[in-house]
């Protein structure tokens, strides 16, 4: 399978820009769609720092590749041979923005979204043909994460489910098939730690800045290289048994959201797009902040490149 002549992406905010770059790159022509037409200015912008950033890594340009910003829902979804759903995360919404994908596509078109963690079969209910719907979840930035999680809705047909892998293949990322389960597997690990972490921040075991320190090089470097079900086995199961019978009683089980971020939420102080959340951020601290970030993922995701292909 090729990465499709024609993509749609629908939501142009902080993942359909990267998105529709690196489809672009291997030679789609994608027509990136919002209602707000600000926020198609910024994607212009936003998808010429992601194409930067594919140079750097030396992601050669597949020719005829274009991206294209598309106010109007049925003009981006003309001729589409697959349609990326990246609105926000509510499911009422996304319901509502399928069915509109849905009666302006044929029944054949693959329609994926790029939910985080709402079970596919939750939004496929209303739709006229969910065997063609299926979850496609990038991981931000997406034009640096190389790595998919494919996941099916109960009607989702395995002809689907392989032609998406195929197509997450063909521009060089990993996809991982898996069972829909809340979260999916990512989120799943991802949001675990991150509760874990803001319990021991409220708790004043660390400062969020010892905090970081401490996962990025004690567990993300680490788990970079190794994986967790491989480094079970490089610990010792044996260690892992005994340091579990006392410590998992003992790990935060909080079933809300976190009071320091339910505190910071209310104030409107939501991280960086508020340039005030976990983190205060001064004037430039953001943009500079954001460019450490892509440089430090460039240079692990290159050296990661050397031991471990993508
Ligand atoms: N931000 C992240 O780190 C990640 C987010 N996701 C998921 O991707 C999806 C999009 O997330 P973000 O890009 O962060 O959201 P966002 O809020 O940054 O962008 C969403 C965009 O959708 C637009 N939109 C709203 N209603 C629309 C409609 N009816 N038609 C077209 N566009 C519409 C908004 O104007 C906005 O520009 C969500 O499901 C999210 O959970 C997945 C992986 C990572
Ligand atoms: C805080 C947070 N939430 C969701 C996601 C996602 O993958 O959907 C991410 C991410 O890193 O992509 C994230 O950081």
């Amino acid at each position: 399978m090729n990465v499709p002549k024609t993509s749609a992406v629908i939501g142009s905010g902080t993942m359909g820009p990267g998105i529709a770059a690196l489809l672009a790159r291997y030679g789609s022509t994608v027509r990136l769609n919002d209602i707000s037409e600000e926020a198609l200015q910024r994607a212009e912008t936003a998808c010429t720092t992601a194409s930067s950033v594919l140079n750097q890594l030396e992601i050669p340009t597949v020719p005829g590749g274009s991206v294209s910003y598309e106010l109007d829902l049925a003009t981006a979804l003309t001729g589409a041979d697959l349609v990326i759903e990246a609105v926000p995360e509510k499911l009422e919404l996304k319901k509502s923005v399928l069915a509109q994908i849905e009666a302006a596509v044929g029944a054949e078109v693959i329609i994926a979204t790029n939910t985080s963690g709402i079970p596919i079969s939750d939004m496929a209910g209303a739709m006229s043909h969910p065997e063609r719907f299926i979850g496609m979840h990038w991981s931000n930035p997406p034009h640096l994460i190389p790595m998919i999680e494919v996941i099916r809705g109960e009607q989702t047909t395995a002809e689907v489910e392989d032609a998406l892998v195929g197509i997450v293949k063909a521009f060089g990322y990993e996809a991982v098939i898996e069972k829909e389960v809340p979260g999916f597997i990512e989120n799943r690990v991802l949001y675990a730690i991150m509760r874990e972490c803001l319990s021991l921040v409220e708790q004043g075991v660390a400062t969020q800045e010892d905090l970081d320190t401490c996962v990025k090089w004690g567990i993300g470097y680490k788990l970079a290289v190794i994986g967790p079900m491989r480094l079970l086995d490089m610990a010792g199961l044996d260690i892992y048994e005994s340091v579990s019978s006392y410590l998992n009683p003992d790990l935060s089980n909080e079933s809300g959201i976190s009071p320091l971020v339910t505190d910071l939420t209310k104030q409107n102080k939501l991280g960086m797009k508020t340039e005030d959340g976990i983190y205060p951020y001064g004037e430039g601290d953001v943009a500079a902040k954001r460019a450490d970030i892509l440089r430090g993922l460039v240079t692990v995701r290159k050296a990661l490149s050397e031991i471990t292909p993508v």
